[in-house]
């Protein structure tokens, strides 16, 4: 029911005139991705892997993650990220950034802990005490491109290898990628969360599994964002899923930081879900259908004026229609 219910709403926004006929030619095409059964079975996964609220859990346990990212230009990238991880549900948020954007995104928010570790020549001695405890990472938001950020942000890598810290790269961490994709290959866990552009710039015009396999290894899930999210999972059961198609056609920057916050969060929920099989996957699915309702529901109320922070305010209330426990 869940994807015919979006199928609906796509065929009211393709009424209402208020797509283009490039959106409402790809829209067809990519409805016909995801089937009903899979689409109920990954939702209800989803909503299994959700913690229950219950009063002997302490700060931490629904959830510590750290975001990478923030830089002098962008520091509404980690915010973006770590605000929305919060909304969906972890407990802390740890952000590790520049020293140049710290102040600036503490400014911005009281509930982040930020460290401004990223352009230090120690950067990953001062990191390093605070890692084991975090649950997930999302490495890449308003990260920039300077050179001595990139070689720590490469050395943190190396040591989420060899500690097994899940992490998901995302914007200027998939930058790092193109210039060694080594750092990721085979990355036990890793999620990649390209947007269209950066999916170009990492596997070229490559779109089936195998080929893509031979490029990332086995461990790794691809996340591809566009009108219809495609994920590509060779860790289990290798298939792509086509998340149906969602959302308004309004595309505000800062969609992806909200997704890959969003993402970390159900992740690290799955990671923890005995039952859980396919932690990866769930989450993207979660993630993805999240984005799309809140880029939908802030269309709605505040059309073509839809910021990210909007996005993110309508976060609580869509969780509790789509994935709560009642
Ligand atoms: N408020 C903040 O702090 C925000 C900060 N952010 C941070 O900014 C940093 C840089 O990220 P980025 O994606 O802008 O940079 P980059 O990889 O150079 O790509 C730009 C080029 O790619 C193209 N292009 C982009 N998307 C495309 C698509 N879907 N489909 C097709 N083409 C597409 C586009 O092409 P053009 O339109 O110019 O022809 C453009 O030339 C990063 O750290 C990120 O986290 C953002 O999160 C936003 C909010
Ligand atoms: N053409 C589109 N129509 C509808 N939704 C889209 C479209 N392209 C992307 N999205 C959605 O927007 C969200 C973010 O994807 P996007 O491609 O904007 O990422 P991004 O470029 O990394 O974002 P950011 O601005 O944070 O860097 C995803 O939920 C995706 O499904």
């Amino acid at each position: 029911m869940p994807f015919a219910v979006l199928s609906k709403r796509a065929g009211f926004l393709l009424a209402s005139g208020r797509v283009s006929r490039s959106i409402q030619a790809m829209a067809r095409r990519n409805s016909a991705g995801m089937s009903d059964s899979v689409y109920g079975d990954l939702l209800e996964r989803a909503r299994a892997v959700v913690p229950r609220l219950e009063t002997n859990l302490h700060k931490g346990q629904a959830g510590r993650i750290g975001i990478v990212g923030g830089s002098v230009e962008y520091t509404g990238a980690p915010y973006f990220a770590g605000i929305s991880a919060l909304r969906v549900g972890a407990d802390l948020v740890h952000v590790f950034c520049c020293q140049s954007a710290a102040m600036v995104i503490k400014s911005y928010s009281p509930d982040l802990i930020v460290h401004p570790v990223l352009d230090d020549h120690c950067a990953m001695e001062k990191m390093e005490k605070w890692l084991d405890r975090l649950h997930v990472l999302v490495v890449g938001p308003g990260l920039g491109r300077e050179h001595a950020v990139l070689e720590n942000v490469a050395a943190l890598l190396k040591h989420c290898r060899h500690s097994g810290i899940k992490v998901i790269l995302d914007a200027d961490a998939l930058h790092l990628l193109t210039l060694d994709f080594s750092l990721a290959r085979d990355l036990s866990g890793a999620i990649l969360t390209p947007n269209a552009v950066e999916y170009r710039r990492l596997f070229g015009e490559t779109k089936s599994l195998n080929d893509l396999r031979e490029i990332i290894g086995k461990e790794v899930t691809v996340l591809e964002k566009g009108l219809s999210d495609k994920i590509y999972d060779v860790t289990l059961t290798n298939q792509v899923y086509y998340v149906p198609p969602g959302g308004s056609a309004r595309r505000c920057g800062g969609q992806g930081d909200l997704l890959s916050g969003a993402l970390a969060t159900f992740y690290c929920w799955a990671l923890n879900c005995k039952q859980e099989t396919n932690p990866a996957l769930v989450a993207c699915f979660a993630a993805s259908i999240l984005t799309k309702h809140c880029n939908e529901e802030a269309f709605r109320e505040k059309g073509r004026g839809t910021l990210c922070c909007d996005m993110i305010e309508q976060i609580p209330k869509i969780f509790r229609k789509h994935f709560e426990h009642f």
